[in-house]
């Protein structure tokens, strides 16, 4: 489907539920020195060619303004001529919809979701057992074991993404990039947010696990 057919109220309502998105997010203090980025899908998903509104690059995400989203394609051009500039992460963005067909992405840093990825980086994995808050993520199993996979931060994007197609898998919705931060996706807005939650509970709740067994070995 091209952008061009998409509903005008479509696009209208991504546009919303991105700005609602970013000022909850905003308000728990997620978006520090104009870090992170959000997206949401629109219209139809085929790999080779879908759309989705992007936070502006390098904007204040605490503010409101007319200027905060646009709409990128699949390779992450702007899909309308714009005068705004995509996220500096775009890439990221779409290779997580080229790989997973999701509906939503959100990406934020956190002291924790810093800390724990450098503090697990040896492992490229951080591990989690048994927490009820895996449930979060559709696994269901009694005692589930998860490893959140961690891949290397680069100034230069594209470089990322390669390791991003490596190392995601289908079960985890999300994936940390070591001390810059962490993308979480879902079917829809909703359901990233869900995700995304769920991350930094159980990066807290890993981080003051592994402390506790440290001091205990000492
Ligand atoms: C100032 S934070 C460095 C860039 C970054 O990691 C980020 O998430 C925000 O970049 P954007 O281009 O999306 O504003
Ligand atoms: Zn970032």
């Amino acid at each position: 489907m091209s952008f061009a057919a998409i509903a005008l109220e479509e696009k209208q309502r991504v546009l919303a539920e991105l700005g609602e998105v970013k000022r909850l997010l905003s308000s728990r203090g997620l978006f520090a020195g104009t870090s992170g980025n959000l997206s949401i899908r629109v219209g139809d998903f085929v790999p080779e060619s879908f759309d989705f509104a992007i936070t502006a690059s390098g904007k204040d995400k605490s503010l409101s303004t007319p200027e905060d989203f646009l709409f990128v394609d699949q390779d992450g051009k702007p899909s309308e001529a714009t005068a705004l500039k995509p996220s500096a992460e775009t890439l990221i963005h779409c290779e997580i919809y080229k790989l997973t067909g999701c509906g939503a992405i959100f990406h934020v840093h956190t002291v924790m979701n810093n800390v724990i990825s450098e503090l697990f980086w040896d492992r490229k994995s951080i591990p989690v057992d048994g927490v009820e808050l895996i449930k979060a993520f559709q696994i269901w199993e009694e005692e589930a074991h998860i490893e959140i996979p961690i891949v290397s931060n680069f100034a230069h994007i594209p470089s990322i993404v390669p390791e991003v197609t490596d190392r995601l898998d289908p079960r985890i919705p999300g994936i940390v990039l070591r001390k810059h931060g962490i993308y979480a996706w879902g079917a829809n807005a909703f359901e990233a947010k869900r995700h995304l939650e769920a991350f930094e509970f159980l990066f807290e709740y890993a981080y003051r696990w592994e402390m506790l067994q440290q001091n205990r070995r000492s």
